[in-house]
């Protein structure tokens, strides 16, 4: 079991008072980079930006190709905040830091939240480099209670049971697939269910095989909490994975996942990525909240 030690509702909002002191940016939208996607931020305008280290209460990025910094600017013409790096159970954080940015992200007034990540292909229809809308998840840590929302509820934010059904807003889900069209890539989207394990090691091939046939398409080491989190405050979610690897799923299958060659096909396809989340901030409803329709 995690330990819990909860972080109060002051010591968010002393965060979101420090971050409001230092920028004039009001972000409605955060975005959350995945290992390898970080160039996200690089399309932000007007930006100003801090390091982890910088900002009290934050923890700090210890994975390569996580640069640790937060980014504030502008996606054509609409205020956002990147986090330029993210954080993971594995890093040896509990649940309550890893998420911690996300209640200091709705207490500056965000709307919606971005959510990519770097994910392992399962679903045979799957390759190295396609996106995949994330539809739904399952959460390994949480079924066995690990869980960002483990201990004393904080009602302020949200409720004590709150619902997951619906929690990857389907508008969003839409739009982003037209717009895949519209880019020309659609060849390279899917839609699908990403599950959490709590990494750091990638599957053995037992574990692959199960995962597959419990229904997973893709499989990574983190998403899962933050969107918990995000959708017990009352945010609109929308979800993507970068698909990195094809998880080995064979004895006869002599490849191996590494986290550099993750890393490289986040450079190749980091422009593409870019370009998709740009148009869908742009175009989404910025004052629609949650619609939470289930799938
Ligand atoms: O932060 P994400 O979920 O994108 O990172 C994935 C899972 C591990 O942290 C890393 C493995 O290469 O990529
Ligand atoms: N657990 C897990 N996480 C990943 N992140 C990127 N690829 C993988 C993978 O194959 N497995």
């Amino acid at each position: 079991m995690q330990s819990i030690e909860q972080i109060s509702h002051d010591e968010y909002q002393m965060t979101a008072d420090w971050l409001r002191s230092q920028t004039k940016h009001r972000p409605q939208v955060a975005i959350i980079c995945g290992t390898g996607l970080g160039m996200l931020a690089d399309a932000l305008q007007h930006q100003e930006s801090f390091a982890y280290s910088d900002i009290p209460g934050f923890p700090v990025s210890t994975v390569q190709g996580h640069a640790g910094r937060l980014v504030f600017g502008e996606l054509k013409g609409r205020a956002c905040v990147c986090m330029q790096g993210r954080f993971h159970m594995y890093e040896g954080y509990s649940l309550f830091k890893t998420t911690f940015p996300v209640r200091v992200f709705k207490l500056l007034g965000v709307k919606t939240l971005i959510v990519t990540n770097a994910a392992g292909g399962l679903a045979d229809g799957l390759k190295t480099g396609d996106i995949m809308i994330i539809k739904d998840h399952v959460n390994f840590p949480g079924l066995v209670g690990l869980n960002p929302l483990s201990g004393p509820n904080d009602d302020k934010f949200g409720p004590r049971f709150p619902p997951m059904s619906g929690c990857y807003d389907k508008d969003l889900r839409c739009l982003a697939m037209d717009i895949g069209k519209q880019l020309g890539v659609s060849g390279l989207m899917h839609e699908g269910v990403y599950a959490m394990v709590g990494g750091p090691n990638f599957e053995s091939i037992a574990e692959a095989k199960l995962l597959h046939r419990l229904g997973v398409d893709a499989v990574g080491m983190s998403t899962a909490p933050e969107v918990i989190v995000a959708t017990h405050c009352g945010l609109r979610v929308f979800g993507l994975s970068l698909i990195t690897n094809k998880v080995v799923k064979s004895y006869e299958d002599l490849d191996s996942a590494n986290h550099d060659s993750i890393l490289e096909v986040g450079q190749l396809r980091s422009q593409t990525v870019q370009q998709l989340v740009t148009e869908l901030v742009s175009r989404m409803d910025i004052n629609n909240t949650t619609t939470n329709t289930a799938i």
